[in-house]
Formats: C-alpha cells, sequence, structure tokens
C-alpha cells in the first residue's frame, strides 16, 4: 500500500496547471471504438483510469500508440486505431476498476450492434444503478440482459427514437449518444446532463463525423450517419482537479495560480469561495486564489447538483475546508446518497461534522491536528490531502491509489505549491 505523508501548515503558493479532464478523457477513449480511421488525442490525464481504459482497448483488438508526454502537466497524447476491432468484450478483471468501462457499452453497441461489459466498478459513493443506460439502448431497439456481472447489449438494427431521461445523468446521456450516432434516422435525448465533458464528447464525435446538435442544453439531437472517420481532439481542463487546487489554495491561507482552465467551468465554486471571503481573480485561462489572513473564512451552504451547479466531485475536498471556516455550514448531497465516508476521517482530525442522511452539518473548529487517515474514494483522497496541509502536524493518508485514479502527478503539483509533502510504500 502507498501513503501520502503531510506536514501541514504550510501556504501553498505559485502556479499549477491543471491536466486534461478525466470524466471527459474516461468518456473519449471509448468512444474510439466508434471511429472509422484512427484519432489522435492529446492532452490526455496521467491517471490510472486512463492507463486501464488504454489497457482495455489494446485487448480488445485495438492499436494505440504513445505519441508523446508533457513533462510540465504529465499529460499524455495517443495514436488510437480501433479499425482492427472486430467484437467487444470486457470481462470483470477489465471492467472492474472503473465506472467509465460501461461506455464501451454504448460505442460498441454503436458500432457493432453487439457488446458485451462487465458491471462497471467506479468510486463506492452510492448506489450508482445503470437503468437510464438500459432504457436508452432498449429504446433504441436493443435487446439488453445481465447474466453473472456481464451486460449483454445486442440489436438487429439501431434506429433513432426520443428517449426522456428519468434523472440527469452524465454517464447514460454520453452513453446514448455513443449508441445513437450511428443509428437509423434521429435521436433525441431529453432531460440531458450539460457537464462540460458532454459537450467535449459530442464536438469529438462531431468531428469524426456525427451529426449532434444541442449538446450543453438539455436536449440534444442525433441524426444518425451511417460511418464516422478519424479525428485529432484535445481534451479539455479538468475542473475538478482544477477545483480541488483552488480549495487547497484557500484551506492553507495560501497565493495560487492555477493555469490552463476555462473559467466559466467553475463559477459555482467561485462563487462559494468568493462567498467564504477567498479573493479570486479570473483570467482568460487561469483563476487566481489569494486569501487575506487578516480576514477568516466564513462557512457557507453548500449542495451538490448537476452543472452549472456545485458539483458533488468537489463537495469532499469542500467540506475539508469548511471544517475549519469561522461558523456552521450545511452541506447537503444531492446526487450520491453515499458520498460521506470521508467525514470519519476528517473526524479523527479533529473536525466537528454530524451527518444526517445526506446532510453534513459542520461546525468550523479553529485547528484540525495531524492523524493517519484512510481514503475510502478519489475525492475522499483529495479531502484528506487537503485536510491534512491546514492540519498541525503529520498527517498519512493511507490508499492513495484512490487518488491516482483521477489526479495527475499531485504530489509533484503540490510540492511545487511548497506543501512538504511525500509518498511512501508500506507492507500490507
Ligand atoms: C466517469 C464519470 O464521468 N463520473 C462522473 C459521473 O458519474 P456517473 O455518470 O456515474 O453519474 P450520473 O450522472 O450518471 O449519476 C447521477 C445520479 O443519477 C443516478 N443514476 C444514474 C444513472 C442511471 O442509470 N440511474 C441512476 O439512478 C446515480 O445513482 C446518481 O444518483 O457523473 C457524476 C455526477 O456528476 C460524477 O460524480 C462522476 O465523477
Ligand atoms: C466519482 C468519480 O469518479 P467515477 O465516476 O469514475 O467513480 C469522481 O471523479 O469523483
Amino acid at each position: 500500500m502507498e501513503k501520502l505523508i503531510i506536514k501541514g501548515g504550510v501556504k501553498l503558493k505559485g502556479q499549477v496547471d491543471v491536466s486534461g479532464f478525466k470524466n471527459s478523457a474516461v468518456a473519449l477513449i471509448p468512444a474510439t471504438v466508434l471511429a472509422g480511421a484512427p484519432c489522435v488525442i492529446d492532452n490526455l490525464p496521467g491517471i490510472s483510469d486512463i492507463k486501464i481504459l488504454t489497457q482495455i482497448l489494446r485487448d480488445l483488438g485495438a492499436t494505440v500508440t504513445e505519441n508523446g508526454l508533457n513533462p510540465v502537466n504529465g499529460s499524455h497524447s495517443l495514436h488510437i486505431d480501433t479499425t482492427t476491432m472486430t467484437e467487444c468484450y470486457a470481462d470483470y478483471d477489465m471492467a472492474k476498476n472503473l465506472r467509465a468501462s460501461y461506455y464501451f457499452l454504448g460505442a460498441a453497441l454503436g458500432r457493432f450492434k453487439k457488446a458485451r461489459v462487465a458491471y462497471p466498478g467506479g468510486c463506492n459513493i452510492g448506489v450508482r444503478p445503470i437503468d437510464q443506460h438500459i432504457k436508452g439502448f432498449e429504446a433504441l431497439g436493443a435487446t439488453v440482459s445481465i447474466e453473472h456481472g456481464i451486460i449483454s447489449v445486442e440489436a438487429e438494427k439501431l434506429v433513432g427514437t426520443e428517449i426522456y431521461l428519468d434523472m440527469v445523468s452524465v454517464g447514460a446521456t454520453i452513453n446514448v449518444m455513443l449508441a445513437a450516432v450511428m443509428a437509423e434516422g434521429r435521436t433525441v435525448i431529453e432531460n440531458a446532463a450539460k457537464e462540460p465533458h458532454i459537450v467535449d464528447v459530442a464536438n469529438f464525435l462531431n468531428c469524426m463525423g456525427a451529426e449532434i446538435r444541442g449538446a450543453g442544453t438539455d436536449v440534444i439531437r442525433i441524426n444518425g450517419v451511417e460511418k464516422l472517420g478519424g479525428c485529432n481532439h484535445t481534451v479539455i481542463p479538468d475542473q475538478i482537479e482544477a477545483g480541488t487546487y483552488m480549495i487547497a489554495a484557500a484551506a492553507t491561507g495560501g497565493d495560487v495560480v492555477v493555469n490552463k482552465v476555462i473559467p466559466k467551468h467553475l463559477e459555482s465554486v467561485t462563487a462559494k469561495l468568493k462567498e467564504m471571503g477567498v479573493e479570486i481573480t479570473e483570467e482568460d485561462e487561469s483563476l487566481s486564489v489569494r486569501v487575506n489572513a487578516t480576514k477568516p473564512l466564513k462557512n457557507v451552504n453548500i449542495k451538490t447538483l448537476v452543472y452549472p451547479g456545485f458539483p458533488t466531485d468537489l463537495q469532499q475536498p469542500m467540506s475539508a475546508l469548511l471544517s475549519v471556516a469561522k461558523g456552521i455550514g450545511i452541506v447537503t448531497e444531492t446526487i450520491f446518497e453515499g458520498r460521506f465516508k470521508h467525514v470519519d476521517q476528517l473526524k479523527k482530525m479533529g473536525a466537528n461534522i454530524k451527518v444526517e442522511g445526506r446532510v453534513a452539518v459542520i461546525e468550523g473548529v479553529d485547528n484540525l491536528m495531524g492523524a493517519t487517515v484512510t481514503a475510502t474514494d478519489l475525492r475522499a483522497a483529495a479531502s484528506l490531502v487537503i485536510a491534512g496541509l491546514m492540519a498541525e502536524g503529520t498527517t498519512e493518508v493511507e490508499n492513495i491509489h484512490f487518488l491516482d485514479r483521477g489526479y495527475d502527478l499531485f504530489q509533484e503539483k503540490i510540492q511545487n505549491l511548497g506543501a512538504d509533502v511525500h509518498r511512501v510504500t508500506v507492507e500490507d
């Protein structure tokens, strides 16, 4: 097991470059299954989810070659040729480690009219059903069955139709889009998710020759095309990574410029941090985050919502910050019912937080104290590192492999900002 050892109390200072967006990249890679010619994807983050997806593509028969590595932010460029693939069967060992393995279902259904993929893994933050993905595939004419943990989808042909998603789901919106781009006729997805990566994936597919309109709004219209070509594409910046550094900067009373971001994607986070008293200056592609040491940050209420609301993926990092802000903050998690597993760990460090169902009431304390804590999922890991950066003394964060799922060069990036942090391997 690897753990991070953090000596708290250092104010983060300097500049940090944000990598490509995990949640976009993990959809773009499976989307290449639809391409009728090779694709090049730039600005892929060097995270374990991408390594696993690349391996799955290779195991499925695609040719994936590394085009280059950016040493500053760790991003990669991949040349991906899926034209050699003839079918798609991703077994349990291939699919279990990440959520996004389910995108092979939509993409392969679109191309081969058939796919078999084991039930996806991903962060354990709630039940995470996939009924809306299945509803969309069935509406397009596929039959779907689940046996021994393997999801099988098959259609003689796919025919466009109107699909109303019962809840706003990022995964279902992308999966249905992937399945529908080569269906006969027109598909309309209503109550679609509007997250920036929906737009990124739609742009990628359109660059291959798809006809998708309305991505980024809650109605997406897709005119099916007979075949798709290849595409060169650059992944959009990771607003969750950016938000994590903004929160870490605020938490340590620091002064950090977060570069290579699209500030619009972070409006809800910027607004909340400003409400707490953090000074934020927006440039075209950067956000400067600064805390005025004479004024204590005040607590705020957070309600996680679908985009453009406050992202659930930043709720855990933000609750670490709120645990030392003045007054009481109420955090309502509306997306995932099991996303408070980090709270027990924060309490070990002295936080005063009461969780009742989907609500956490946080009463700010003067200081957190270093402790040995265990990450239970990706953003829990980020929240515990932020807590460690603020705490008095030394914090050890165990299960740091979760962090590697979503943060490219995390340790190096915060070290560059002055953090006293290092990684050690210990016997399990
Ligand atoms: C790889 C990826 O992009 N992961 C992101 C994606 O996860 P993911 O795509 O799994 O999240 P969804 O947007 O689908 O989930 C939203 C809500 O809908 C529910 N639901 C979803 C699908 C379905 O068929 N049935 C159903 O009930 C989920 O349990 C959850 O309560 O969006 C989440 C919400 O922004 C983020 O936290 C994750 O980081
Ligand atoms: C929940 C997350 O990821 P995944 O959906 O891949 O588990 C996340 O990125 O915070």
